[in-house]
């Protein structure tokens, strides 16, 4: 379903990613791992159509993802280190905004955050905001979630439920790729490796719209 040959970035004078592969099927589960700094979140960003690669291609059910990324982003659903509630916003109002008319109380459930449902997001502690991310990725209903450190500040409890809602996902047919320096709840995955490389801080330079 998901085609990824020889993916090349780089980030200033540095190749972040050289010649990344990768396939996925319907069920199957992708760790990234490696050092920081090695590639996995512009990996991550550049699978959800958030990022410029310099080489390579990406296929979605054999079509090019860049050549429609309106498109692309119907299949994905994508959780960065950010959690992007809007702060205002009651819990119910945040998770409206993308189940589209979708019923919210399965993925209130999920994360345990019914109590929750009538709280501004700005009130909520980093846990808490991180379970409600993740209960709106539920709601996208992708078929490929991106997440990055899905279980970062999770309490155990949370993390036992965030290994229900990603097998019930693969069940489904869906599929997982996640960053982690962590062990995650995500059984018969494969792990793909980054190396990365040291990098002098003198080497690092800002660079807009990566
Ligand atoms: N906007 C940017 N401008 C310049 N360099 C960047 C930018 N974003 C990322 N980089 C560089 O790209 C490299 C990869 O960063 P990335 O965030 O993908 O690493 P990571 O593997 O996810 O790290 P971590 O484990 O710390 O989350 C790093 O060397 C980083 O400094």
């Amino acid at each position: 379903m998901l085609l990824v040959e020889d993916l090349s970035v780089f980030r200033g004078e540095r190749l972040v990613l050289d010649g990344v592969d990768l396939t996925m099927d319907a069920g199957d589960a992708l760790l990234l791992t490696g050092p920081n700094g090695a590639g996995k979140s512009t990996l991550l960003r550049i699978l959800a159509g958030l990022g410029r690669m310099d080489s390579g291609r990406m296929l979605w059910k054999g079509e090019d993802i860049l050549a429609d990324r309106t498109a692309h982003a119907e299949h994905i659903a994508y959780l960065g280190h950010h959690d992007a509630l809007k702060p205002g916003l009651t819990l119910k109002e945040n998770l409206a905004l993308f189940a589209r008319g979708r019923p919210i109380d399965a993925a209130l459930d999920a994360f345990d955050l019914d109590h929750l449902r009538d709280v501004p997001a700005r009130l909520f502690s980093a846990g808490q905001k991180r379970r409600a991310a993740l209960a709106r990725v539920l709601l996208a209903n992708a078929s490929l979630w991106l997440l990055d450190e899905p279980s970062l500040g999770l309490d155990a409890r949370s993390v036992e439920r965030l290994g229900t809602v990603l097998r019930h996902h693969r069940e489904q047919g869906g599929m997982v790729i996640a960053t982690t320096h962590v062990p995650l709840p995500l059984e018969n995955s494969r792990n793909l490796a980054l190396p990365g490389a040291p990098v002098e801080d003198d080497t690092l330079v800002e660079l807009a719209h990566t």
